[in-house]
């Protein structure tokens, strides 16, 4: 369940894709306020151009094909260049797997983030410099006095990932947005970074959209969570119920396939199921019936929309009762 019912950010049947085929193909998301949203699914269906379309940050030949992302009362999708450069950084943020690619290697990392600071805030360089000591200090770094001076090689993947952390939380943004954060980290790093964007979440009462791989992730740290497949999202729904019982056959098959003892950070990326991800071109139906054991001749005709599972949850599937009648029972869902 969401902390407040304010949503910070919203994606209103939001299409993107290249000029010969739609990634992501009009979904539908609401971030409240300090929620903290999870995005699955398997690679290639659509998370990251979702993550990007949000700041129009699209790879080249990539756009926004339809819909809206209202953020502050403004279609970030129409809003002019200049007044989207001002929600970068400020309003929203963006964090990446890889630090170094977003660092100048050839500056201090101190100056870059008083140099973020001062690119969104009319302030002095020395009030921009005292910012950027606090920042060092909330994000870990220790001696933030020392380590301002250094240079983004004498730090180590994880304490560059919290460099990378204070400039993206140096102006306060309302939404934290965060692709695949741990991926190029140590195993023993990334549950520290998890931990501490909890934290600074709850600090400074930011929203988060988390892109990863890692459900053992989602199920300690998301509030709700949102499974894309083929770039639709075929379930949303508060973390517990999810984990306890999920509805769509899909997301059923993604926690059969991931589950070890408990949720915290199994460290696994998500295995397939069987089958393969239903071509992106000519997609009749639901794109996962090719796969799924309860596929039904309607799943074959028109994709399914999303409804009502449960407050807060739902599920595009039209064979939602036998899927859920099976969990009850504990018959088989779909396996890896
Ligand atoms: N130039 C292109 N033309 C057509 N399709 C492309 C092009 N570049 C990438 N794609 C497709 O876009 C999709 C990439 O989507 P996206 O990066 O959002 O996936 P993802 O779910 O984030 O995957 P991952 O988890 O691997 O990062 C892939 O299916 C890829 O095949």
């Amino acid at each position: 369940m969401s902390p407040t019912k304010t949503p910070v950010l919203e994606l209103l049947n939001l299409k993107v894709g290249f000029p010969s085929v739609d990634i992501v193909k009009g979904i539908n998301l609401q971030i409240h306020e300090g929620e903290k949203v999870a995005l699955v699914g398997e690679s290639g269906c659509g998370k990251s151009l979702t993550a990007f379309s949000i700041l129009r940050l699209l790879p080249q030949g990539a756009a926004i094909k339809d819909g809206q992302v209202i953020f502050d009362g403004l279609d970030l999708a129409t809003l002019p260049a200049w007044q989207l450069r001002r929600i970068r950084g400020k309003g929203i943020a963006l964090i990446l797997q890889e630090p170094m690619t977003s660092l100048n290697p050839v500056l201090p990392i101190g100056l870059q983030v008083a140099e973020n600071i001062r690119s969104h805030e009319k302030i002095s360089r020395k009030a921009a410099d005292e910012r950027v000591l606090d920042l060092l200090d909330l994000v870990g770094i220790a001696n933030p006095r020392e380590r301002a001076k250094m240079y983004p090689h004498n730090f180590s993947g994880g304490m560059r990932q919290r460099v990378m952390i204070a400039m993206a939380i140096a102006c306060n943004p309302r939404l934290l947005i965060a692709d695949e954060p741990t991926t190029a980290l140590d195993v023993t790093i990334q549950a520290q970074v998890m931990d501490l964007l909890e934290d600074l979440c709850s600090k400074l009462s930011m929203a988060m959209l988390l892109i990863t791989h890692d459900l053992g992730a989602v199920a300690q740290w998301a509030d709700r969570v949102a499974v894309m497949y083929s770039g639709r999202i075929a379930e949303q729904a508060p973390i517990k119920p999810f984990f306890t019982g999920p509805r769509h056959p899909y997301s059923q098959g993604l926690i059969n396939s991931s589950v070890e003892e408990g949720w915290h950070y199994t460290q696994r990326r998500l295995t397939e199921i069987k089958g393969t991800v239903h071509s992106a071109l000519g997609e009749q139906g639901c794109a996962f019936a090719p796969r799924c054991p309860y596929a039904a001749p309607e799943c074959r005709l028109t994709p399914p929309e999303l409804q009502d599972v449960a407050p807060d949850w739902r599920a595009a599937c039209y064979r939602l009762d036998a899927a859920g009648r099976d969990l009850l029972t504990g018959a088989a869902h779909v396996s890896a």
